[in-house]
């Protein structure tokens, strides 16, 4: 279970530029559930995810995973939670590195010991059974520098690389935004695959009012830092995306289409 409680997060507080970007966020996400998180531009849906992380400072609140209050603990000790796909594919990975490197990285984020001891050949038969997965045949490939992948398939070895942690809960920040429409509905099947066969614990920001339905099985929406719908089970089966911007636009008080929603 991810507990958020009460969780505030105010930029350039006290100045003239103060953003309150998050206003008491309270949600709890149960073990094995798949949150799609909708919301215009400037919502506070990557703040939440930050929040999460540890990459966003809270002001206010507390975050739990698990039996774990993990509010004052530094990204790089709550990466054993939590592993993030950013949207630039070249965010979540090391481009001078190989394939298998990062594999290694990935692999001993949140342990103590070095990547190189990562890497012996037990593991490297891991690597290629777990990369085998993608269906690019890079398993044959795990020598290669990651900076010579496509986007798309630096995404998708970044989801395989979030199997590879002990952590069961996978942020993911429009990863596939940043991709044609081929390699992005390639990356959400992938990512609807290794969430179920990993059993992950998903929280997804999407601007795709589709992809937010038709993925996971409940979404939130954010709108001026807070939730101001959550949705599961059969309610949100029986959604579609137009009453899903009529939702929205009753919050917003404005007629919005698919578009302007994915353009803010
Ligand atoms: N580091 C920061 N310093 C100051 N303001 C910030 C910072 N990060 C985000 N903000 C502001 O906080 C608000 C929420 O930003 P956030 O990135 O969470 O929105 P978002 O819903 O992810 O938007 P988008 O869909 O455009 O990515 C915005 O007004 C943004 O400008």
């Amino acid at each position: 279970m991810i507990t958020l409680q009460k969780i505030r997060v105010t930029f350039n507080a006290g100045t003239i530029l103060e953003n309150r970007a998050l206003r008491n966020v309270s949600l709890a996400i149960p073990e094995g559930q798949f949150v799609t998180i909708i919301g215009s531009n400037g919502a506070g849906k990557s703040t939440l995810l930050g929040a999460v992380s540890g990459e966003t400072a809270i002001s206010q609140g507390s975050v739990a995973i698990g039996d774990v209050d993990v509010t004052r603990w530094p990204v790089h000790k709550r990466a054993k939670f939590a592993a993030r796909v950013f949207q630039n594919p070249l965010a979540g990975t090391c481009a001078t590195l190989s394939i298998e490197e990062n594999m290694a990285l990935a692999y001993k984020r949140g342990k103590q010991r070095g990547w190189h001891l990562a890497l012996s050949s037990n593991r490297r038969k891991i690597f290629q059974d777990r990369i085998s997965i993608l269906g690019l045949g890079l398993e044959d490939r795990l020598s290669d520098s990651i900076g010579l992948l496509s986007g798309g398939q630096r995404q998708a070895v970044s989801l395989v690389m979030a199997t590879l942690s002990d952590s069961h809960l996978l942020l993911l920040d429009e990863h596939t935004a940043a991709l044609d429409p081929r390699m992005a509905a390639f990356v959400l099947e992938l990512t609807n695959k290794v969430v179920k066969e990993f059993s992950l614990t998903v929280m997804m920001v999407t601007h795709s009012m589709k992809d937010a339905l038709a993925s996971g099985d409940r979404t939130i929406m954010l709108h001026q830092g807070e939730v101001v719908f959550d949705v599961a089970g059969d309610e949100r089966k029986k959604l579609d995306v137009p009453q899903l911007l009529e939702m929205f636009s009753r919050v917003r008080n404005e007629e919005l289409s698919d578009d302007s929603l994915l353009l803010g």
